[in-house]
């Protein structure tokens, strides 16, 4: 593999006509990451997955799984990768074991996990052999699921790998990405929902229209996050001037008011509207999806170099 990525995302840019999908993506998930991928509708989280499992050409730039170009190197790529992808398309004629036996045979080495996945997702031999026209949307997600893991995989794929899934199920997705971790496995997890991030992956990247915005480990985002000051007045009166703080979009109901303050600059803010006519003051820690949040809309961690 030489350089120890097992993703390699090099200036991948991809266009629908004027439409961009993703531009100039740059990213490396190493070996043994689980890695999310995070960002809005129409990100182009959905786009990067589909050239880098092959599904795509660029139209610049190149996207490389283990090494290998996963067009040119298919046959090689095909036993070492699991992918989910986001729209799951089953032949609604065949059952569920046919399905998961024809992907199989794509991925060309044996299922050896089969059983199991399928055990621990609930899929008993009843199911397996009803047709996949007739699963709900769940079922097919966890047939999903199975295909992308039943060979064992190096590296595994998966573009929003819980939609459908109820809670116990979730809850069993999450072990076997413990497992994937723990086993050494690569793990590209893309989603919209952050707290499906937050609790599967070490590292993230965020995108926003077709563009990185920052990778950052989970744990230093949550250092990031913001502050949230709330100000009581207790004088019954309504908005008034905070100064330097109103740079901060400050909300006021009544004689309230919440600002989300940067760790740096909470203990100047607070100097100065600790000034002001204050009855009441609380500091706590925004939550990690305003952090994100912040990031999706502005994406100010993307200018720095
Ligand atoms: N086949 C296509 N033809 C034209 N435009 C496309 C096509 N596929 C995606 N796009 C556009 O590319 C951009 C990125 O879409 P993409 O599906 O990659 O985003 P996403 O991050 O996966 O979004 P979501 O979370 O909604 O699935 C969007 O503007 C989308 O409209």
């Amino acid at each position: 593999m030489g350089t120890g990525y097992a993703i390699e995302l090099n200036r991948l840019t991809k266009r629908y006509g004027a439409v961009v999908g993703v531009e100039g993506l740059t990213l490396n998930v190493r070996a043994g990451e689980v890695f999310g991928f995070l960002g809005p509708n129409g990100a182009g989280k959905t786009t990067t997955l589909r050239c880098l499992t092959g599904l795509l050409r660029p139209t610049s730039g190149r996207a490389l799984m283990l090494g290998l170009d996963p067009i040119a190197d298919h046959r090689r790529v095909a036993p070492a990768v699991g992918y989910l992808p986001g729209e799951l398309r089953l032949y609604p004629e065949l059952t569920g074991a046919q399905t998961l036996d024809l992907l199989s045979a794509l991925q060309g080495v044996p299922s050896r996990r089969r059983g199991e996945l399928c055990e621990r997702l609930g899929l008993d031999s009843v199911v397996l052999r009803r047709t996949v026209g007739e699963y709900s949307r769940g079922m097919k997600q966890k047939i999903g699921l199975v295909q992308a893991l039943q060979h064992d995989p190096r590296l595994v794929v998966l573009d929003e790998p819980t939609e459908g899934l109820d809670p116990l199920v979730q809850e069993t997705f999450f072990e076997l990405m413990r497992e994937a971790a723990a086993g050494g496995r690569t793990v590209l997890l893309s989603s919209h929902v952050l707290p499906e991030v937050q609790r599967a992956c070490g590292r993230v990247a965020i995108v926003r229209d077709g563009r990185l915005v920052t990778v950052e480990s989970v744990a230093a985002l949550r250092e990031a996050r913001a502050r949230r000051i709330r100000l009581t007045f207790g004088d019954g009166a309504g908005p008034r001037p905070l100064g330097r703080a109103d740079q901060w979009s400050p909300q006021w109901a009544g004689d309230r008011v919440e600002l989300l303050v940067p760790p740096s600059e909470v203990v100047a803010a607070l100097r100065g509207l600790l000034a002001l006519a204050v009855a009441d003051v609380t500091v706590e820690e925004a939550g990690l999806d305003e952090a994100f949040l912040d990031l999706y809309r502005n994406g100010e961690a993307g200018e720095e170099p």
